[in-house]
């Protein structure tokens, strides 16, 4: 048991997705585990610990923003000693040929500033994924329908951004799409030598303004968990 996750040692597996939305969590739980069991409550932030084709999985809420994720991660490596954490996320595409519904695999993660930022402190670290979890989620992909793709994101401070120059700079520097927590999970990850990768569905276009559609999400969501589980465990 630790401050923000009501588990005992042994409830949780090695391999832990994280949506940022709790009920996210538990949609996934539902549909994707087998006899899920729900191991946290606290602040709703809802965790679940099930199997999936015969292997042993967690799926945590991580709460929204960097300084949220944080503190799930760490207590997941730290008290947990949680190998494998992959976000499974919504974003929004930077670049023309990102659509609403694609899947994008966070190669790195810039940002302006995150948590860690007090221990880096000059240091422009560039947060990374696992390449073995990464190179395993590309073959997943390519298997699947859906239209996936490799290369940098921006994770944000801020949904509600205020800086249209800092975007432009993102969009000419080739930043496929913007969200809010995976830079710090690579952070860490890299930190306690752990293997950390974002998964992300595009749900909305900040170029076009497209959304992706309420009833869609669901759906569109599936891509994303499945090739996050088959990445983990390949
Ligand atoms: O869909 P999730 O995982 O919450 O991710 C994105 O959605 C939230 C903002 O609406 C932020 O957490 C952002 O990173
Ligand atoms: O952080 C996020 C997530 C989805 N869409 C955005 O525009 N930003």
């Amino acid at each position: 048991m630790t401050v923000h996750i009501g588990a005992e040692p042994g409830d949780i597996a090695d391999i832990v997705l994280m949506p940022g939305d709790p009920l996210r969590a538990k949609w996934a739980a539902e549909t994707f585990l087998e006899d899920a069991v729900c191991y946290n409550k606290v602040r709703g932030m809802l965790g679940f610990t099930g199997t999936w084709n015969g292997h042993r999985i967690s799926i945590q809420g991580s709460g929204m923003g960097m300084p949220s994720l944080s503190i799930y991660a760490n207590e997941l490596i730290r008290d947990f000693d949680v190998k494998t954490l992959i976000r499974i996320g919504s974003a929004g595409a930077m670049q023309k040929d990102v659509a609403i519904r694609d899947v994008v695999l966070a190669m790195t993660a810039t940002t302006v500033s995150s948590p860690s930022r007090g221990i880096l402190k000059e240091l422009n670290f560039a947060p990374c994924a696992n390449w073995e979890l990464l190179h395993a989620a590309w073959n997943v992909a390519q298997t699947r329908s859906v239209k996936t793709h490799v290369g940098g994101i921006y994770s944000s401070d801020v949904f509600y951004d205020e800086r249209p120059d800092l975007n432009e700079q993102m969009t000419r520097h080739g930043i496929l799409a913007v969200e809010m927590e995976a830079a710090e999970l690579y952070t860490l990850a890299a930190r306690y030598g752990r293997r950390a990768l974002a998964v992300l569905t595009i749900s909305d276009h900040l170029l076009t303004g497209d959304v992706l559609p309420a009833e869609e999400r669901e759906r569109s969501f599936g891509d994303m968990v499945e090739i996050a589980l088959e990445a983990a465990t390949a």
